[in-house]
């Protein structure tokens, strides 16, 4: 599903590497933490797969595509497999929970019978069914970040990519984040986190992967934090 094959990344201009002698595979269905220390190349992993940016050398696969080589009209496609989750929610401020999770099915193109379906069993699941009518700044950051994650499922992609979806929330609202991230991940969804949440990352037990100074130094299943 997800291959790096020999990744290495040196970001224009610099001169230590990104990431560097990078093979891993991620089989369907995974879930995967992504930790280590600030600037150890987590990031850098996510937007390669997201083709955000490309390997300098190697290559990364998602879906049997090599995404480095994948034309610029194709990467629209890529990026429709992967639902994606960051710190800092992103929401459209001036519009409701219902419009911002509508939003990502309208501008794929789906018809309006398939969005009235489809965005309430969504926030259903993210247990925001009674808050469709609210704004972004009328909710604490945990239910933010809960339409956060109702909007990129919503078309249902295989995969789930979140860059520290706990780094803004509480100990407890976090919890209730990555309760989701495995309830998503059991219904059949790919999900990669990349998190500096020790507490949760040894409370799931899933599988590690470490980076260090963009190199990978640990790859554990049932794994731990495991550094401080
Ligand atoms: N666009 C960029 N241009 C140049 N260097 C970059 C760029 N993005 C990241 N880097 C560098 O690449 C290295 C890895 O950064 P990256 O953001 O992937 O780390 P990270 O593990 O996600 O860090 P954090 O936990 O702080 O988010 C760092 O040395 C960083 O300074």
């Amino acid at each position: 599903m997800i291959t790096f094959d020999q990744v290495a990344k040196t970001y224009p201009g610099q001169r230590r590497p990104a990431l560097s002698h990078i093979d891993v595979t991620i089989d369907p269905g995974e879930f995967v933490f992504l930790v280590g220390p600030s600037g150890s190349g987590k990031s850098t992993f996510l937007r390669l797969i997201l083709r955000e940016h490309r390997a300098t050398r190697g290559s990364v696969t998602v879906n049997g595509h090599d995404v480095g080589r994948l034309p610029g009209w194709r990467v629209p496609r890529l990026r429709r497999q992967i639902g994606t989750v960051f710190q800092d929610f992103r929401l459209l401020p001036g519009k409701t929970v219902h419009e911002n999770v509508a939003f990502a099915l309208q501008v794929i193109g789906k018809s309006g019978s398939h969005i009235r379906r489809t965005v309430p069993q969504t926030l259903e699941l993210v247990g925001l069914g009674d808050k469709a009518d609210r704004l972004p700044d009328e909710l604490s950051g945990g239910e933010q970040q809960r339409v956060a994650l109702a909007r990129a499922v919503v078309n249902a992609p295989p995969i789930l990519i979140a860059d520290e979806p706990t780094g803004n929330l509480d100990p407890a609202t976090s919890v209730g984040i990555m309760k989701l991230l495995d309830r998503i991940n059991k219904g059949g969804t790919t999900v990669v986190v990349a998190t500096h949440d020790s507490t949760i990352v040894d409370q799931m037990r899933r599988r590690v992967i470490e980076l260090n100074a963009g190199e990978l130094v640990r790859d554990q299943a049932q794994g731990v934090y495991g550094y401080r």
